[in-house]
């Protein structure tokens, strides 16, 4: 179990890279599995030989998701973010970039991997890219938070397999109350989720800071 005070082990960037091609092999493993036709025969042969690979990645285990040493943005580090994280195969990833006026933004694909609606992006999928950037967003102005709330009005259904553009501003600062908003869009440029949410940031986040 991974505690959110656990040392965490720092991955260079030699370390980081073959780990990060584990994890691009896994996702594609992950969209065949929910795609594949093949019989059960070779479903089980195909389980057996998954199971054996799983035990030698077992074989070496840290008690957390390492982070990655970065000279970039604050979230970056944390390889095993499931937006974000390169080391994480359910990350579709979504590489968020930040610009200088402080707007957190990305062009993303979502697979049916995650499909919630046939043929649409699942809306809990839609939730978490936002509130990580829209977190993201919110920790430009400082020290950032934990949500506390998180709003979402889903406009109209957002396609899978199509570029997607996700963009998160914060708006203001109310003491350890941070407020900001953010959108997903489509290839044609219309917006199909909007986001607003508030960020608190914690006592202890203020103490690790300051
Ligand atoms: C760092 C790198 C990041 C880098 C970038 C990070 C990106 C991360 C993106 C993912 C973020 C997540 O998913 S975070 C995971 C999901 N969220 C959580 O699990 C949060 C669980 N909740 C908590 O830990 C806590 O409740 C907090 C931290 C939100 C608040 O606790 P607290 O600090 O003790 O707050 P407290 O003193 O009671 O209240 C402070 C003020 O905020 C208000 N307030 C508190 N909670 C709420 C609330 N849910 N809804 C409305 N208002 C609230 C209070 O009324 C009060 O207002 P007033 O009386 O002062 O006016």
């Amino acid at each position: 179990m991974s505690g959110a005070m656990t040392e965490r082990h720092m991955l260079g960037e030699d370390e980081a890279a073959p780990l990060a091609g584990l994890a691009a092999r896994v996702r594609a493993l992950t969209e065949a599995a929910v795609l594949t036709g093949v019989g059960a025969d070779e479903a089980r042969a195909v389980a057996d030989e998954i199971a054996a690979l799983t035990e030698r990645l077992r074989a070496v285990r840290r008690d957390a998701p390492p982070f990655l040493v970065t000279d970039g943005h604050r979230m970056d580090r944390q390889g095993g973010n499931p937006v974000t994280g390169v080391l994480n195969p359910i990350a579709p990833p979504v590489d968020l970039d930040v610009t200088a006026d402080g707007i957190v933004r990305a062009e993303f694909t979502l697979s049916d991997v995650y499909e919630g609606p046939p043929s649409y992006v699942h809306g809990g999928m839609s939730a978490m890219v936002l509130d990580q950037a829209l977190g993201m967003a919110a920790a430009q102005t400082g020290v950032g938070g934990m949500t506390a709330t998180l709003e979402l009005r889903y406009r109209r259904p957002t396609p899978l397999g199509v570029p997607l553009t996700v963009e998160a501003k914060a708006s203001r600062v109310e003491g350890r109350k941070i407020y900001a908003s953010g959108t997903i869009a489509g290839p044609d440029g219309r917006v199909t989720v909007e986001a607003t949410a508030m960020f608190v940031t914690p006592q202890h986040f203020l103490v690790h800071e300051r």
